[in-house]
């Protein structure tokens, strides 16, 4: 678990693996979280429709109802990555239902665009009273 500070607002993270044997591991750690940050290469685009079936997956389940959903396109410094909304398009995220759908895209690579989602995870971070 990490924690970023934005002001008066600490945010924790859990950063889950992405390889096949942790995927069944997602669900528990989403429970009761404020947001699910869903981070995807955008650049692979061999594999965005591995990532689209296993979020879909994810976000059927019924413990995971209207939690809010950030979708991370990462590697924009990569030539060859998707467009916003292609990668939009691949992963179906225009009509989910029940829940707050944004995506951004971004590279940590050259912090591109990393302000945005520190804002969106600040609006979206629950204060425990
Ligand atoms: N070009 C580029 N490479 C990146 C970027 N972000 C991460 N990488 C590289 O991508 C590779 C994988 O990064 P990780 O941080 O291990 O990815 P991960 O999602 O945590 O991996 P798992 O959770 O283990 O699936 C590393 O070689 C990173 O240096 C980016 O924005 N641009």
């Amino acid at each position: 678990m990490r924690k970023v500070t934005k002001g008066n607002v600490t945010i924790k993270l859990w950063d889950l693996g992405g390889q096949p044997r942790f995927r069944s591991m997602w669900e528990r750690y989403c429970r009761a979280v404020s947001a699910i940050v869903y981070v995807v290469d955008a650049a692979d685009k061999d594999n965005i429709s591995i990532s689209k079936n296993e979020l879909h997956d994810l976000l059927s389940k019924p413990s995971l109802n209207g939690i809010p959903l950030l979708v991370l396109g990462n590697k924009i410094d990569k030539p060859e990555h998707l467009s916003k909304q292609a990668l939009v398009d691949q992963l179906g995220l225009q009509n989910l239902p029940d829940r707050e759908v944004c995506c951004y895209m971004i590279s940590c690579k050259t912090s591109s665009n990393i302000d945005v989602v520190i804002d969106w995870l600040v609006k979206h971070s629950k204060t425990k009273s």
